[in-house]
């Protein structure tokens, strides 16, 4: 079982992903046309892929042949993700778990420059006063920038809202996520640790000024990525539907 409860899909780290239905026409059409070839993992790691070349980023060669997990449960997500609220080191421990260094986490972070995020993220990073006004918690946060999320998450506002991660190019995969960083603003907590740590601030620096090198990178990193735990041979299988394993 793949939806409902206890499932991955259940957990509220995962409650803000999207685009399903999209992965599902993609598996209908390649059912069609080549039945029982390409699994969900695939058309994932593709999707992805393509979404970074479609908004400007680099083109990528990825293998495929990738098969599809039978199992599917809530306590598997936490222990296998970062929470923006972690420190550097813990960070680095979760990445370095899957084969993944502190030059993955800082090339890889750079893909928050795309997408949107629920205030939720990162509203504790400052508060509003009863007059108000905009009291920063989080000081390496720009308090301009932190009044504008104000502006855009006020108390009242529905918990559906979402902001642009990176505002001036939130279309356009490019080295303005370091850029960001560099002028404190980061929007997650775990964006802004990236600048405040002595291990990783060069090399932030480095991608602000360098977005051939930042292109480059990235490819390396997202191969490292997608090449995480992936099941071959008769492991798993290729599943029908997307949204249910065959059984
Ligand atoms: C380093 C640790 C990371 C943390 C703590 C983190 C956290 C988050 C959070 C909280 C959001 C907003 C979710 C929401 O409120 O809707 C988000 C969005 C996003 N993240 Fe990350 N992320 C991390 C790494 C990554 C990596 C490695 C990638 C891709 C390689 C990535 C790609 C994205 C994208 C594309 C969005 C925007 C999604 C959208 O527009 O729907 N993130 N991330
Ligand atoms: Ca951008």
């Amino acid at each position: 079982m793949l939806l409902g409860n206890n499932t991955e899909q259940s957990d509220p780290a995962n409650r803000s992903i999207g685009g399903f239905s999209v992965i599902e026409s993609a598996k209908r059409v390649l059912e069609f046309l080549c039945p029982g070839t390409v699994s969900c993992a695939d058309i994932i790691a593709l999707a992805a892929r393509d979404a970074v070349e479609l908004t400007g980023g680099p083109m990528i060669q990825i293998p495929t042949g990738r098969r599809d997990g039978m199992v599917s449960v809530a306590s598997n997500v936490r222990p296998n993700i970062l929470d923006t609220s972690f420190t550097m080191d813990e960070m680095i421990k979760r990445f370095s778990n899957k084969g993944l260094s502190l030059f993955d986490l800082v090339i890889l972070s750079g893909a928050h420059t795309i997408g949107t995020a629920h205030c939720s993220s990162f509203r504790d990073r400052f508060q509003q006063d009863s007059k108000g006004k905009m009291k920063l918690i989080d000081k390496s946060l720009d308090s301009s920038y932190a009044d504008e999320l104000m502006k855009e998450c006020p108390l009242s506002a529905s918990p559906s809202v979402q902001v642009n991660n990176d505002p001036e190019t939130s279309m356009v995969f490019d080295n303005h996520y370091y850029r960001n960083l560099l002028t404190n603003k980061g929007l997650f907590q775990s964006d802004s640790a990236l600048l405040s740590d002595n291990r990783t601030r060069k090399l932030v620096e480095d991608l602000a000024n360098d977005q051939q090198f930042f292109f480059e990178s990235w490819g390396q990193s997202f191969m490292k990525l997608t090449s995480i735990g992936v099941k071959t041979g008769d492991e798993g299988e290729i599943r029908r539907f997307c949204s249910s394993t065959n059984a």
